[in-house]
């Protein structure tokens, strides 16, 4: 495939990424804590999404939201996974909208990927080892509670200090 333009994201652009799938890479360098994206969601009511949803392709794009599950419109699908991510995003749920901003500098062509959260339902191409790489796994979107925004995510790296200046 032949790496896309986008018209209302001068910015970004959607390309192959190998074994991934499409993907968002980005064409300028984006300082951290940059709002790049807000996606209007598509919401799927609980019971329409058990009886159908679930069993579609939708299956791989839906985040789970109050009510239902969502599909984000628009650049909000394409991000792809990593488990060391350069990309937060969080729910708002009384707009109907998700907020994707860089968790640090982004240099260019790099790959903006998020986290999906620990239950993945492929083998992870980024962590090929990582202990999540169960592949196959029942799909069970993130909820409200770990979304990864700017602050969760330096919190947690601040946690990831703690313990291992504690092992040494
Ligand atoms: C939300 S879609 C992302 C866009 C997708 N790559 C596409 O081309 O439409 C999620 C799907 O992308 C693929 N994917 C995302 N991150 C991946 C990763 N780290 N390793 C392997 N496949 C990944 C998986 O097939 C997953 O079901």
């Amino acid at each position: 495939m032949e790496p896309v333009r986008l018209f209302n994201q001068t910015t970004m652009q959607i390309q192959d990424c190998g074994a991934k799938g499409r993907g968002v890479v980005t064409t300028v360098v984006v300082p951290a804590h940059t709002v790049i994206d807000i996606s209007p969601i598509l919401l799927f009511p609980s019971e329409e999404y058990s009886t159908h949803g679930q069993y579609t392709q939708l299956d791989h794009y839906t985040y789970r939201w109050k009510g239902g599950m969502a599909l984000a419109l628009g650049l909000g699908s394409m991000f792809n996974h990593s488990s060391t991510p350069n990309v937060g995003f969080q729910r708002d749920i009384d707009n109907g909208l998700i907020r994707y901003s860089t968790l640090r500098e982004i240099q260019v062509g790099e790959e903006l990927c998020i986290s999906y959260g620990p239950n993945l339902w492929f083998p992870d191409m980024e962590d090929p080892q990582g202990q999540n790489n169960s592949g196959g796994a029942t799909k069970e979107p993130v909820d409200d509670s770990e979304d990864e925004t700017v602050e969760s995510f330096f919190s947690r790296i601040q946690l990831s200090d703690d313990d291992s200046n504690s092992s040494n």
